[in-house]
């Protein structure tokens, strides 16, 4: 759907080079939730700036189907424009104008009759449980209502791709939750490919089947979300999948291990299983066991302790390492 190939965008700021893209390579499929996420200077917004065309990057393409937008100009880049919705953070409303005459806009800039605007514009609203709202002005909204307004816009020319940018960044935790839930079920619901750029790993926990992290104006890592979560960690994207410690003050005792749940593979009392089967004492040490979209996947540190009088029966950590794999958990010996 978008393949976006050796993507450079370089900022000349009086004697300053500034590389804010460089070389990135993204391809994201038709129906994906593709999350871009980076710290702040990153590159998150130029890259987005350049999806959109409102800036032209310093080389590299942008295919969207099989058209290289960068290479569009006048009616066709408008046309192409038309395909691509757009979510702020900062909702980008017009003041001015009711919820309805917002929604309308895109649509008063085509040749569709009054009739036609109207049906349009009622179902966008309904499709967004705002229907109560359709007369009021943005100043009487809350922040989650104006972002719905704001989607309901996006969606009115019926894009195929809609580019979310931090939109959920300035609403409670509450609000996020509801927001980014329509924007899944919209995402289903229309077969919109959603490109969503965010700084909050939660964001794309909670409805990126893909994700790429960006730092520095390259991708660091690219992939599938869950299998990105359950890989083995490595240093450059640790900060960003989250580390899973043993408390500094607890002395190392046996042998510790790193598991890996993968998907399915927390719901199992593989614990349990080992201890019963081998008569060792495991000690949790740390963990991380959490929900992505619809996975339990995560991360437990354990620590495996010798019974007294028992050690002989100790398993070897190989035939331990083979039972965990084969239901599916991935584990690293530690110490
Ligand atoms: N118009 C511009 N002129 C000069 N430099 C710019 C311009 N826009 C962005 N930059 C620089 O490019 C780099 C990437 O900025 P960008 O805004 O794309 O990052 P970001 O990941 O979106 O950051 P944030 O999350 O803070 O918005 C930064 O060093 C920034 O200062």
């Amino acid at each position: 759907m978008i393949k976006i190939g050796a993507l450079t965008k370089i900022y000349k700021k009086e004697d300053q080079i500034i590389k804010a893209l460089d070389g990135v390579d993204l391809h994201i499929k038709k129906g994906d939730i593709f999350g871009i996420i980076g710290l702040s200077g990153a590159g998150k917004s130029s890259l987005v700036r350049c999806i959109n065309r409102i800036e032209d990057p310093t080389s590299g393409d942008i295919f969207v189907a099989d058209t290289n937008i960068l290479k569009l100009n006048g009616k066709a880049l408008r046309e192409a424009r038309q395909g691509i919705g757009m979510i702020f953070q900062n909702f980008n409303l017009l003041s001015s104008k009711t919820v309805y005459e917002n929604i309308a806009f895109p649509l008063r800039l085509q040749k569709l009759s009054k009739e036609q605007v109207h049906n349009r514009v009622m179902a966008l609203l309904e499709k967004v449980e705002l229907t109560d709202k359709t007369n009021a002005y943005p100043v009487n909204l809350s922040g989650g209502q104006k972002q719905r307004v704001g989607i309901a816009r996006a969606l009115a020319n019926s894009p195929e791709i809609l580019l979310c940018d931090e939109a959920t960044s300035a609403l409670d935790p509450k609000t996020t939750k509801q927001i980014l839930n329509l924007l899944k079920d919209i995402s289903r619901e229309f077969g919109i490919t959603l490109v969503v750029i965010t700084h909050e790993m939660e964001v794309i926990k909670a409805i990126c089947n893909k994700v790429a992290i960006l730092e520095a104006g390259k991708v660091l890592v690219q992939g599938d979300t869950t299998e990105l979560f359950t890989s083995k960690t490595e240093e450059k994207t640790r900060h960003f999948f989250g580390e899973v410690e043993a408390p500094t003050c607890l002395p190392v005792k046996g042998t510790r291990l790193l598991l890996t749940f993968a998907k399915g593979s927390a719901k199992f009392p593989i614990l349990s299983k080992l201890i019963r089967q081998f008569e060792i004492d495991i000690n949790i040490l740390s963990g991380n066991i959490e929900s992505i979209q619809d996975e339990v996947v995560g991360k437990l540190l354990i620590e495996l302790l010798p019974q007294k009088g028992l050690a002989e029966q100790m398993p070897s950590i190989h035939e331990l390492l083979d039972i965990l794999k084969s239901e599916n958990v991935l584990a690293e010996v530690i110490i």
